[in-house]
């Protein structure tokens, strides 16, 4: 059990803000913290990290990391973190940049197993591609098997091939190894396809909380389907107007009709549904 009970004065972009998080977290749990940019993410994972002070007590199992007498250092709270940006050794290679983490040679070549990459483990980082200098990251992080392990956006630089790739990856590492882990992503499919609980920040405070199905759902009983996106441009085609919404990493194209093109402004988030028709799915 995770316990969390932090305040911290941030300068926000609109002027000062409080972070004010109170929360239990449960061993073995994979969270997924959201919110809009500037909400806190980044340094509540810092602060739980020890790489960023804060006041209050931070409780993992029995053992006190921070109350109001002691806040111990990053180096001795198991902890791994992964970074967007990877953040590995460039003078180590890969499995060196493992054993600098913990000198286990057994697990180093388990993890790169479970990753495909035991073939690259004498390459440096400098010859991998995005994807698999993520995976090293990841792997590095588990080494000293952590009790927490903090994910910033760790897939946010990588191609959404990969990114599903590597998310069946982090899958099966959490189904191994039961690593309470908190990750910052923006991604609803990700977010909805690796967690089991979602935490979202707004302005340094905890406003949802929930399974990713209560928390990012929006359809309601009255629609068929609903798809959040971007209205990304307007076409007049003959008497009709065409929509070109983007919704995730695909473009729709949704036509509408005179008085609704009037009421929309490009660049504006849209919901596309529908009410009369049901939806197909078909296998591709
Ligand atoms: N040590 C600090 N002292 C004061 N203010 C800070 C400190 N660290 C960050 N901030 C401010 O707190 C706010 C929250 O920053 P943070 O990086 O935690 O947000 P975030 O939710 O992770 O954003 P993003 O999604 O863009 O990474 C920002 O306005 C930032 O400038």
């Amino acid at each position: 059990m995770i316990k969390i009970d932090i305040k911290k004065e941030l300068h926000g972009s609109t002027g000062k803000m409080t972070l004010d998080v109170d929360l239990e977290i449960k061993s073995g749990d994979f969270i997924a913290l959201a919110g809009v940019s500037g909400s806190g993410k980044t340094t509540l994972l810092r602060i739980l990290s020890g790489l960023e002070e804060a006041k209050g007590t931070l409780k993992i199992d029995n053992e006190v990391w921070l109350d109001e007498k002691f806040c111990i250092p990053p180096q001795k709270r198991k902890i791994g973190f992964v970074f967007q940006d990877y953040a590995l050794f460039p003078n180590m290679s890969v499995i060196e940049n493992l054993l600098y983490a913990k000198k286990d040679k057994e697990l180093a070549n388990k993890l790169l197993e479970m990753t495909e990459l035991k073939e690259l483990a004498k390459r440096y980082p400098s010859s991998l591609s995005g994807g698999q200098k993520q995976r090293v990251s990841l792997c590095r992080a588990l080494m000293n098997r952590p009790k927490l392990l903090l994910m910033d956006e760790p897939l946010s630089a990588l191609d959404p091939n990969m990114r599903t790739k590597l998310q069946n990856e982090i899958l099966q590492l959490h189904k191994e190894f039961e690593t309470t882990t908190i990750m910052v992503s923006h991604d609803p499919s990700e977010i909805y396809r690796l967690s089991n609980r979602v935490i979202m920040l707004s302005q340094g405070r905890v406003v949802k909380d929930g399974k990713a199905k209560d928390v990012l759902l929006k359809t309601t009983g009255s629609a068929k389907f609903s798809l959040e996106g971007e209205l990304l441009d307007i076409k007049k085609v003959d008497v009709i107007y065409i929509a070109i919404v983007a919704i995730g990493q695909q473009i729709v194209e949704v036509v509408i009709d005179n008085d609704e093109a009037k009421d929309l402004k490009i660049g504006q988030s849209v919901s596309v549904s529908t009410k009369a028709f049901a939806p197909m799915i078909k296998q591709n």
